[in-house]
Formats: C-alpha cells, sequence, structure tokens
C-alpha cells in the first residue's frame, strides 16, 4: 500500500511503497526526469582473447551496478533481426481473443511464472488502477539451450497449441539472450574481483525466464495507473530489449524517477535481488515502474537471469569482512524464487515485512 506523509513544513511530501521483496522506498516527485543519465556501456571487448579488455569492461560494469543497477549495454552482438521476430510474433498472440490467450493462463501452473498474464492482472503498488499490461512468460528450455546438461529435461512452459512461429521466434532470442547472459556473468564475476568462471558451474542450468509486455498506452494519470508497478527483478540481472516507446523509469539514490530512454540497438541490464543479496548489497538492486503515456502501444522483453534453484545463494568472498559482515542467510536459488513469485501471484505486497528473506 502506498501512503503519502508530509515529512516537514519545509520539505515535500514523500509518498512510501512497499515492495514485494518486504523492503520499502520513498519517492519525492512522481514526474520523472532526464537530469541523471543511466551509462551506456560498449561491451563489443567482452568477446575479446584478451583478458585485460575483457577486465576494462568489467570495471565499467562494477561501477555502474554499484553507482545505480541499470546499464545501456551496445554492440552487444545480437543481430536485431531476433528481436524484431520476437516482437511480431509476440504482437500477434497478444491480438488473439482473449478466450484463447485463457488457454495458457498463468494459473494452470500454480508457483511458476509462466503462461499468460492478463490485462490488468496485477496491482503491484496497490494504486487507484489496476496495471495496465498484459504479458507472457516462459521458462528456461533445455531443447533450445546449444550448452544443456541434458536437452531431454522437461521445461515448465505452457505454449498455445496454434501458434508454433510463436514459440518458435521467442526461443529463438532467448537463445541469444542466454548465450550473452552467460559471457556476461563472466564479466560480473571480473567485475566483483573473483575468478571469471566463479559462477560457471552455478549456470549450467540457469534460471532463464523471458516474458513478452504489452502496454496500451494509458489515458488515466500517472497518479492513478502504472504500466508495471514499482518494483526490484528477482533473480541476478535482467536484460531489457524495449521498443522505441519510452516509459521505463528507475529510481535514484536522490529518490527521484529517471527516464530510461531507448536508445537505438542498445539494451539494458539492470542488477536483480539475488545479486545484490549476493555482494552484500555492493550491487544495488534499483526499483523501476512502467509508466506508457507514449500515444501508442509499448512492448518490451525482460529476460531475468539467474543462478541454478538447486546452488545455495552465498555471499560472494570480496565482498565480506571483518568490518562487513554478510547481511543475509543463505538459502537455495529455488527457495528464494519460490518465496518471491507466489509473493507476485498474489499481488504479494500484502502482510508483513520477512527480514529472513529480504
Ligand atoms: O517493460 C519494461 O521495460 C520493464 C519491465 C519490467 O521491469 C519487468 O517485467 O520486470
Ligand atoms: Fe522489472
Amino acid at each position: 500500500m502506498s501512503t503519502t506523509t508530509t515529512t516537514s513544513v519545509n520539505e515535500p511530501a514523500t509518498t512510501s511503497v512497499l515492495l514485494q521483496n518486504g523492503k520499502t522506498f520513498q519517492y519525492t516527485s512522481n514526474e520523472p526526469t532526464s537530469l541523471e543519465q543511466i551509462p551506456v556501456i560498449d561491451i563489443a571487448c567482452i568477446y575479446s582473447d584478451k583478458l585485460e579488455d575483457r577486465k576494462a569492461v568489467a570495471e565499467e560494469v562494477r561501477r555502474a551496478s554499484h553507482d545505480i543497477g541499470f546499464f545501456y549495454i551496445v554492440n552487444h552482438g545480437i543481430d536485431p533481426s531476433y528481436k524484431e521476430q520476437a516482437f511480431e510474433k509476440a504482437k500477434l498472440f497478444f491480438e488473439l481473443p482473449e478466450e484463447q490467450k485463457m488457454e495458457v493462463f498463468t494459473g494452470r501452473v500454480p508457483g511458476e511464472f509462466v503462461g499468460y498474464h492478463p490485462m490488468e492482472a496485477y496491482n503491484r503498488n496497490q494504486w487507484k488502477h489496476r496495471d495496465l499490461s498484459e504479458a507472457f512468460n516462459l521458462a528456461y528450455d533445455a531443447s533450445t539451450d546449444p550448452e544443456a546438461v541434458d536437452k531431454d529435461e522437461p521445461s515448465i512452459s505452457i505454449w498455445p497449441s496454434d501458434q508454433p512461429e510463436f514459440k518458435q521466434a521467442m526461443y529463438g532470442y532467448h537463445t541469444q539472450l542466454l548465450q550473452l547472459a552467460r559471457r556476461l556473468t563472466r564479466i560480473f564475476a571480473l567485475a566483483l574481483h573473483v575468478p571469471e568462471d566463479a559462477f560457471d558451474e552455478y549456470i549450467k542450468t540457469p534460471e532463464a525466464g523471458m516474458r513478452i509486455i504489452h502496454y496500451p498506452s494509458q489515458e488515466r494519470s500517472r497518479d492513478d495507473q502504472q504500466g508495471i508497478g514499482a518494483h526490484t527483478d528477482v533473480e541476478c540481472f535482467t536484460i531489457v530489449t524495449q521498443d522505441d516507446s519510452g516509459g521505463l523509469e528507475v529510481l535514484s539514490k536522490q529518490n527521484s524517477w529517471i527516464r530510461a530512454n531507448p536508445v537505438p540497438g542498445s539494451m539494458l541490464v539492470n542488477i536483480a535481488d539475488c545479486f545484490m543479496r549476493q555482494t552484500n548489497d555492493f550491487f544495488v538492486s534499483t526499483v523501476h515502474r512502467v509508466i506508457n503515456q507514449s500515444g501508442k502501444e509499448r512492448f518490451s522483453v525482460p529476460f531475468f537471469f539467474g543462478f541454478d534453484r538447486s546452488k545455495v545463494l552465498e555471499t560472494v568472498p570480496t565482498c565480506v569482512s571483518d568490518e562487513n559482515p554478510a547481511k543475509y542467510p543463505a538459502m537455495t536459488a529455488g527457495e528464494y524464487y519460490a518465496w518471491r513469485t507466489n509473493r507476485q501471484k498474489s499481488d504479494g505486497t500484502k502482510g508483513e515485512n520477512d527480514a529472513s528473506k529480504q
């Protein structure tokens, strides 16, 4: 539930919002600004054979992940035709009659974030009107992973039986993002000053969900409705592909909203909650939301990447010391995801803070 409180006679009112991860945040104005910039990182050198080149990118990633938790990547190496195909086929799916989309309703798979989430299914911040978006989520599928440990391991995803091109286009792009995410995980390891392969064994069968979201342009005031309410992501990091509509906003450390304007050819990377826990808060999982007032439909594809469910989320050794002991109890990635998925699916801002899981 969001509440507005006046802090003192001279200070502006702040709004306080409880998030699904049990934490709260404040902001002073609901209007976004472009005053602060999200860094743009040229990652061409992640493909370099020279460790020094990869380390140079890693240092930029380290700064951005610590300072703001969001950065654009350019020269990422993925051919734009994959995203174009994914957007094109997903638009056709969203145009289907509601009854047909509901055949793959997410409610059919309790405890998992897959399938179709209807328009206005959630109200993440208990705003006056429910979040104006619909989405389709797919999970990791070993049969589409060139590096799969066991290609026959079944996926938990559900698909409409008569839309083979939709599935094909989504996994076409997913496979590209999966390979990029594994490479970026090595860059994150260098960024944390641990060996480049330190996380390799945790992402052989990764958590690698992807969603395509459709946001109609909203007529209502930004004080009454959002496309997707303020939240933090769950896994290690997210790679977001957005179209040219704009509308994604990121909360600055000064508690104001910054526009993450589309940058041609780029994708956005943001740190999510597991990485924040694992780095003892050195990397920041930044609150973000989408409000589409562009006058046209907006589509985006977030790709959520994290550790294998069976692995324990331990604190990275370079992020703890006698003066800075580990803040979070260790638990498996799977336990953490299950807790968050259940809260998201039940609009989970209700209920008490659960400090053991934060
Ligand atoms: O649509 C976007 O740009 C971001 C969506 C998002 O933050 C999410 O699905 O977690
Ligand atoms: Fe997000």
